[in-house]
């Protein structure tokens, strides 16, 4: 892929773009594969993703003036490096970013700068659902521009088809990206992200995979090894707005959810209750706290957690309970492979890389386990 940015130097984080495609996916098969070189597994082939336009969400850092706003990533020195064009995102994506560039302007949203500490607007953070739609927020150090939001999103509504708007305020100069707080500019709150003919639901905080053709392809993956397997009961943990669950869900299967953030479980209980399932329960909480202090356990479990892993305690669960099969989707293979040594009556079967990140040495890697 050809990035004007890559090549002035103004952006690296791409670092494998100057890598061919194919190259890409040999490395990180090799990568994921070295890494569980261990287990005597069935290599399915991987999932590619296109190289340019796949990524449904643009977390973009403002700086710059009101006249004259730059909407990307700050350099070395704090100074903002516009990124309006850059090619990973959506076409739908690189659209609407200069119009939300313009509209820091008109409506006079002053940027943060972090090296003087002062000014409004920290993040335009962008995402676009399949069918076009749009989620936009503002973080905002405080609620001094909310009117004048406010007073002038009619006028983007016309030009933009954005579907949820809203300013997320984050008082504290530190690195996180958001704050606890939402104020919502629509009357909806939650983007349709159709992925597979199930429309699940995304609200402001919630996750959801970026790259949302290989995701189809990751849920769909995992349903036809549940398939496979025939099982009648599984626990979708760290289930995020429902994405592996609602694909499970059958005439004949319980499907029972469990993710730390309740706007999540909230989401895909509604998409749930949208299409009719019965048999799905959705539960926020503690992945590992749920299951240890479950008197019961399913056939199958489906584990996706964030980088860090699924830790000890539902490693060492999962080894002693009698649950018969583990479809682990990881996003780095480093702690799969630790859980892994912590559950040697599970014993890993298959595997497949999805390459969810291209261009970066990311991976997704979906690991399907079976009791000995
Ligand atoms: C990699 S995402 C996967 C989400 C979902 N499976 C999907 O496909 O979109 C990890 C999810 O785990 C949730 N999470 C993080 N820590 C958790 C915990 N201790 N217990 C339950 N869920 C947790 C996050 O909120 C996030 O939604």
């Amino acid at each position: 892929m050809d990035c004007a940015y890559f090549t002035a130097g103004a952006c690296r984080s791409c670092r494998w773009l100057e890598t061919a495609y194919a190259d890409q996916l040999t490395q990180k098969q090799r990568r994921v594969e070295t890494a569980l070189a261990a287990y005597d597994l069935r290599w399915e082939e991987p999932v590619s993703s296109p190289e340019a336009g796949f990524r449904n969400k643009a977390k973009m850092v403002v700086a710059g003036s009101v006249e004259a706003p730059t909407l990307g990533i700050l350099s070395h020195d704090g100074l903002g490096v516009d990124l309006l064009a850059c090619g990973l995102h959506t076409p739908g994506l690189q659209a609407a970013l200069p119009v939300l560039s313009r509209f820091v302007t008109t409506a006079r949203m002053t940027p943060y700068s972090v090296p003087e500490r002062r000014g409004e607007l920290k993040h335009v953070i962008l995402t676009e659902a399949p069918s076009g739609e749009l989620m936009v927020r503002w973080v905002l150090r405080s609620t001094e521009a909310i009117s004048r939001l406010r007073k002038h999103l009619p006028a983007l509504l016309e030009e933009l088809p954005i579907a949820v708007a809203s300013a997320n305020i984050q008082p504290e100069h530190k690195a996180v990206i958001e704050g606890p707080e939402e104020i919502f500019l629509t009357d909806r709150e939650a983007l349709t992200m159709e992925v597979n003919g199930i429309g699940l639901r995304l609200r402001p905080h919630s996750f959801f995979q970026t790259n949302t053709a290989v995701a189809a392809a990751l849920y769909r993956h995992a349903r036809d090894l549940v398939t496979s397997v025939a099982s009648t009961s599984v626990w979708d943990l760290y289930c995020g707005v429902g994405g592996f669950g609602l694909h499970l869900a059958a005439p004949g299967r319980e499907v029972l959810g469990v993710e730390s953030s309740e706007q999540a479980i909230e989401a895909a209980a509604s998409t749930a209750a949208d299409l009719g399932l019965s048999g799905t329960s959705w539960v926020a909480g503690d992945a590992a706290a749920y299951a240890t202090s479950s008197a019961t356990a399913p056939e199958l479990v489906i584990v996706n957690p964030p980088r860090r892993g699924i830790g000890s305690a539902l490693a060492g669960w999962l080894e002693a309970s009698g649950v018969e099969h583990v479809v682990y989707s990881s996003c780095n293979v480093d702690t799969l492979a630790r859980d892994l040594g912590e559950m040697p009556s599970l014993r890993p079967v298959s595997a497949r890389l999805l390459d969810m990140f291209p261009n970066t040495d990311h991976h997704e890697v979906l690991v399907l386990l079976q009791r000995r």
